[in-house]
């Protein structure tokens, strides 16, 4: 069974021997993690004690560090302190996005604008 721990619980796990931060509602223990993290260990320690969701998914965190951060995993935050969980950004991908002629038209629209106005400017007052 997973522990279950209060965030007051988890902010008093702040220091670099014991730094605990906490991810979409599951704690993860990054004390043996500070020095291996590519991000550097200032990241983690600025955020041990607390809830560092936004920042994990806001950097866009390979696949590789999601499977990876499931190591440092102690057990979870108690239903009652749970927050809701952040959507990561969606990514942006070339092959799915699709051109449509709207999307085109969202673009094109201002200079053509500008440019009409400017030949009737043109005709009237030249
Ligand atoms: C147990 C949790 C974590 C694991 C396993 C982890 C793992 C990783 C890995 C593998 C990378 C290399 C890039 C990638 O593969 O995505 C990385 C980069 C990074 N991480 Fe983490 N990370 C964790 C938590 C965090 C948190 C909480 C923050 C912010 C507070 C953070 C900030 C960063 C930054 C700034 C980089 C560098 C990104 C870059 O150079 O473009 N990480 N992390």
């Amino acid at each position: 069974m997973a522990k279950i721990f209060t965030r007051k619980q988890v902010s008093e796990l702040e220091s670099k021997e014991n730094a605990a931060i906490i991810i979409d509602n599951v704690v993860y223990d990054v004390s043996g993690f500070l020095e291996d993290h590519p991000g550097g260990p200032e990241v983690l320690l600025n955020n041990a004690g607390q809830d560092a969701s936004r920042c994990f998914h806001e950097v866009g965190h390979s696949e590789d560090a999601r499977a990876w951060r499931e190591r440092f995993r102690i057990g979870e935050i108690a239903a009652e302190d749970c927050w809701e969980v952040l959507k990561p950004p969606p990514a942006f991908d070339v092959a799915t996005t699709k051109l449509t002629w709207s999307g085109a038209l969202d673009v094109l629209a201002p200079p053509l604008l500008f440019a009409a106005v400017a030949v009737l400017g043109y005709i009237y007052f030249f």
